[in-house]
C-alpha cells in the first residue's frame, strides 16, 4: 500500500500546536515528509526552550501519522525552530512558535515546510551546483572526514569550484580540519553565506551547534538543518559539493541519502573485515535509494613508518580492493596510514594543502581524478549515453 502524503497530513492536522492553538500542519511547523515504503519520517519545529516539555506533542504526532493508511512506522523528531539563522544555538533562546492567527507572518522556510515533499520533490536539484557527492562510511572513525576534505581540496586543485558540507551531526569535523569557525552570516533574503577555507566554500553543523550541546538535541536538528545547509546557503556556482555524511547506516543517514539530490556516493573503509561488512551496509543503503556508487576508498591501508619508511599492513591490506572487485564496485584507491596525514589534519592544514608535492597529495589527486571519471560515466549513463 502506497502512503499518500495528503492522508498523513490530514491525520497530523488533528495534532494541536505547542501553544495548543491551531494544528502543527497549518502552523507551518512540519519539515518535509519523507516517505519510504511503509515508513514516514518528519520533524516538528518547536521553540528550543520548550523542547523538553513537548514530548507529548511529538508522541501525538507519531500516533497520528501511524493512523494514516499504509503507515506502519513513523519517526518523528523535534527540531529547534530557526536554529540556523537567529544566531541562537539549538538549545539556546529561539523564537516562540507562531499562533494560528500569526501564521501569515511566519517567514520561509517554516511556512514552506508545511508542504509535503515526499520523494522526488525533496530531491529537486540545487540550482548552481553541478553534482552533489556523498562521502560515507558504514561505521565511525575510518577517516571519512579526512578523506572528504582532502578529496575536496584535490578536486579544487584540478581547477574545479568545490564546496564541502559537513553533515556529520555526531562529530562535525570541518571546523577543526579546515581551521574555520564562527557563525555564518545571513545575507539578503536570509540566505546564509558559507565560510571559506583554502578556496573551498564550507558549511558545517559545527558552525551551528555548540560543541557542548547534548547529543540528544543535535539528533533531532538534523533534517531541518541539513535542508537549510543545502538549499538556503549561497553556494553560488559549484562544479561539485562534497557532503561529509554522518557515519553509519541508520535512519538519519538513510533520510539524508534520500532527501539530498545525490549524483553519487563514495564509501570509505579501512581494510578490517568488520569495517568492510559495515561498508557493505553503506553500499546497500545508497543502492536502496538509487544513488550510484562511485566507488570504494581504502583508508589506512598500509602503515608507513615515519622513521624508516618501512611498510606494515597493520589492519591487513587489500581488503577493500578485493571486496570492491567481488561486489562489482569500482575501487578508487588506497590511502596509507601515515603520521603526516594525521598531523596536518590536526593542524587544520590538510595534507593536500600542507604538502602539495608529497606522495599523499598525489594519492588524493589520483582518487579525485577517478571520482571525476566515474561521475562522468554515471552522468552519461543517466543521460542514456
Ligand atoms: N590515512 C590516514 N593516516 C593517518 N591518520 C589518519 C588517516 N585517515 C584518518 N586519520 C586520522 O584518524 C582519525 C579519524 O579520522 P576522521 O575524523 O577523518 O574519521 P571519521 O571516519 O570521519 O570519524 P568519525 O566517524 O568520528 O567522524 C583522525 O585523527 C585522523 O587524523
Amino acid at each position: 500500500m502506497v502512503i499518500e502524503a495528503d492522508n498523513v497530513l490530514a491525520q497530523l492536522r488533528r495534532v494541536k500546536g505547542p501553544e495548543l492553538s491551531g494544528n502543527i500542519v497549518d502552523l507551518g511547523l512540519l519539515s518535509d515528509l519523507v516517505i519510504e515504503g511503509d515508513k514516514v519520517v518528519f520533524s516538528i519545529a518547536v521553540p528550543a526552550q520548550l523542547a523538553a516539555q513537548l514530548e507529548p506533542l511529538r508522541a501525538a504526532a507519531e500516533k497520528a501519522a501511524c493512523a494514516a493508511e499504509g503507515v506502519a512506522r513513523a519517526i518523528v523528531t523535534l527540531t529547534a525552530a530557526q536554529a540556523l539563522r537567529d544566531g541562537a544555538t539549538a538549545g539556546g533562546a529561539s523564537r516562540p512558535a507562531p499562533r494560528a492567527d500569526q501564521a501569515d507572518d511566519v517567514p520561509p522556510p517554516m511556512l514552506g515546510r508545511a508542504r509535503a515533499q515526499a520523494g522526488p520533490a525533496a530531491k529537486a536539484p540545487v540550482p548552481g551546483i553541478g553534482a552533489i557527492i556523498a562521502v560515507a562510511s558504514g561505521k565511525g572513525g575510518v577517516g571519512k572526514s579526512t578523506t572528504s576534505v582532502n578529496l575536496a581540496l584535490a578536486l579544487a586543485a584540478q581547477g574545479l569550484r568545490i564546496g564541502i558540507l559537513d553533515a556529520d551531526i555526531y562529530g562535525p569535523s570541518m571546523p577543526r580540519l579546515l581551521r574555520v569557525s564562527g557563525r555564518p552570516d545571513a545575507g539578503a533574503g536570509n540566505i546564509i553565506e558559507p565560510l571559506m577555507a583554502y578556496g573551498l566554500k564550507v558549511m558545517s553543523m559545527g558552525f551551528m551547534v555548540d560543541e557542548e550541546e547534548p547529543m540528544i538535541w543535535r539528533g533531532p536538528m538534523v533534517m531541518q538543518a541539513l535542508t537549510q545547509m543545502l538549499r538556503e546557503v549561497n553556494w553560488g556556482e559549484l562544479d561539485m559539493l562534497i557532503v561529509d555524511m554522518p557515519p553509519g547506516t541508520g535512519d538519519a543517514q538513510l533520510t539524508m541519502a534520500q532527501s539530498v539530490p545525490l549524483a553519487g556516493a563514495v564509501i570509505v573503509s579501512t581494510p578490517q573485515d568488520l569495517a568492510l561488512i559495515d561498508a557493505r551496509k553503506g553500499l546497500n543503503m545508497f543502492r536502496r535509494v538509487e544513488v550510484p556508487i562511485l566507488g570504494l576508498i581504502e583508508n589506512m591501508s598500509t602503515f608507513i613508518c615515519p622513521d624508516c619508511g618501512s611498510r606494515h599492513d597493520i589492519f591487513g591490506h587489500g581488503g577493500a580492493r578485493d571486496e570492491a572487485a567481488r561486489i562489482g564496485v569500482p575501487f578508487l584507491g588506497e590511502v596509507p596510514l601515515e603520521m603526516t596525514i594525521r598531523a596536518h589534519s590536526d593542524h587544520g592544514t590538510p595534507v593536500v594543502i600542507a604538502a602539495p608535492d608529497g606522495p599523499q597529495a598525489a594519492i588524493y589527486r589520483d582518487i579525485a581524478a577517478r571520482v571525476r571519471d566515474r561521475l562522468g560515466h554515471e552522468t552519461r549513463m543517466a543521460a542514456g549515453g
